[in-house]
């Protein structure tokens, strides 16, 4: 693997209160030793409390971006979240042959509940689903793009992620965090169907959850030699992040994950910075 610091891409949405979209996307490359670029798709007006509201770039400013960009720089790896419309999703699709490493977070509903694709832009996003090299629904957007009811359980989640697999998709990540207990995900891919368990961890600061894991996944398989071991690493990134979430304490609503918990050595808070401390003391 190239030992060059790699150029990590996220075509996705803005929210000014720093938690998911493109700022989570670009603390969590950096953080992850990738220098992140962005071209964005959408402005929201969001804050940890919810969304009140959303402006999609025009698609022909969003290929602006991109072929400006393009023409300089080659993304190592590159993560596609939030799209807004189907105009923007098929946009985004002409560019998919060009890229490599491609992670997409189908994003439809925020945690608040609040949308951000239009209802009709389903067709679209399955369309990029088939073209994206892996995809990361949570439950509920596994649950709209098959056209079934969520997962309420593992064996349904590993059946889920199969039948994407069937719809087209090559590989996918599907994410149980909306499952009652554990944090257990599936990664599928045409050799297998893999539970990924994790630790749960209780706290309310979990915004950009889905958007801090998918891009990680993209910095780290930048990094690494499979998809499985990025989607393994960029797990365990995200908890170390939900772990140290509280001592952020960032907004009223639902806070954002720390994603410089390991980086930032004066916050005696956090467990990875004391584990640090005691490491660098010997
Ligand atoms: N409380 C939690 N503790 C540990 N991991 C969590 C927690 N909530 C979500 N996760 C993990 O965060 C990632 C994003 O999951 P999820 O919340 O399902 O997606 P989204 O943020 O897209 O809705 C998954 O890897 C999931 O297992
Ligand atoms: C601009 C923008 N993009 C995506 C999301 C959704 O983020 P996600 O990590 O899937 O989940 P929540 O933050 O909603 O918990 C977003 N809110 N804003």
């Amino acid at each position: 693997m190239n030992a060059a610091i790699p150029k990590v891409l996220t075509i996705a949405g803005s929210d000014p209160a720093g938690g998911a979209g493109i700022q989570a996307d670009l603390k969590t490359m950096g953080a992850l030793g990738a220098y992140g670029m962005s071209a964005v798709t959408a402005l929201t007006a969001q804050s940890t409390r919810g969304v009140t509201g959303v402006h999609a770039v025009p698609a022909d400013f969003v290929r602006l971006q991109l072929d400006t960009l393009l023409a300089d720089i080659a993304p190592d790896a590159t993560k596609i979240g939030m799209l807004a419309t189907a105009e923007l999703a098929d946009a985004v699709g002409e560019y998919l042959p060009a890229l490599r490493h491609t992670v997409l977070d189908p994003v439809m509903v925020a945690t608040s509940g609040d949308r951000l694709l239009d209802a009709d832009a389903m067709d679209a996003v399955r369309r990029l689903c088939a073209r994206a090299e892996l995809i990361t629904p949570n439950l509920l957007e596994a649950a709209a793009l098959l056209g079934r009811a969520p997962a309420a359980d593992l064996d349904e989640l590993c059946l889920q992620a199969e039948l994407l697999l069937a719809a087209g998709a090559r590989r996918v990540l599907l994410k149980g965090g909306h499952l009652d207990a554990g944090a257990t995900d599936v990664y599928a891919d045409a050799d297998c169907t893999v539970p990924l368990p994790g630790r749960r961890v209780h706290t309310r600061n979990t915004h950009g959850t889905g958007c801090t894991l998918s891009s990680a996944i993209a910095a780290l398989r930048a990094q690494r030699d499979s998809w499985i071991a990025a989607v393994r690493d960029a797990k365990t990134y995200l908890t170390g992040a939900l772990e140290h979430a509280d001592c952020l304490a960032v907004g009223g609503g639902h806070g954002p994950v720390h994603h410089y918990y390991a980086l930032w050595p004066n916050r005696p808070e956090g467990e990875g910075t004391k584990r640090r401390m005691d490491e660098e003391s010997g």
